[in-house]
């Protein structure tokens, strides 16, 4: 079981587009958590020029909770990146079943779902700066990830 993106009420319609893509050309499932901040469906997606929906395998949930429930269902250690964590995302062994789930582009993730993750992990940077952006974060922990758990062995 390859390791898994979670987008966790997306605001932002262009970086969904860029973490799809991420998703699609890794072969890693995204799975997008409701609502977002911006009409959601594969039609609006691919009018808005995204062409690599047909390669990535999007999975809905329509809340939090029915995510969590897929995890725990599934087993998925639910793995948070945040601006609030200890654990540098470099420190962190990863598994490859993991799903690595990133927050709003306005206001990260609600302090319930942070208690809800089983790890929390944060990219090491500048103390003066507020945060990455949200889709270059989630490429950052999936390159880690991804070479911590063999999944680049996979692709050509
Ligand atoms: C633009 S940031 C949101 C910032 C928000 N004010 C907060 O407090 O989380 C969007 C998402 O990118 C990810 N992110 C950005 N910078 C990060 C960092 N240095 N470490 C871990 N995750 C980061 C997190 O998942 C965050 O929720």
């Amino acid at each position: 079981m390859p390791l898994a993106l979670a987008l966790y009420q997306p605001d932002i319609a262009q970086n969904t587009g860029t973490l799809l893509r991420l998703g699609a050309c890794m072969g890693i499932e995204v799975h997008v958590i409701h609502p977002t901040g911006f009409p959601f469906s594969r039609q609006a997606l691919r009018r808005s020029g995204l062409d690599y929906l047909d390669h990535v395998a999007l999975v809905e949930h329509v809340s939090f909770a029915r995510f969590s429930d897929w995890c725990e269902a599934e087993g998925r250690r639910l793995v948070l990146l945040t601006t609030r964590a200890e654990t540098s995302a470099y420190a962190f062994s990863y598994a490859p079943a993991d799903v690595l789930m990133v927050g709003r582009e306005s206001a990260g993730v609600p302090d319930d779902v942070a208690a809800r993750a089983d790890a929390r992990i944060r990219i090491p940077m500048r103390s003066d700066l507020r945060s990455i952006n949200v889709a270059l974060a989630a490429a950052m922990v999936v390159g880690e990830a991804g070479r911590q758990t063999d999944l680049f062995q996979g692709l050509s």
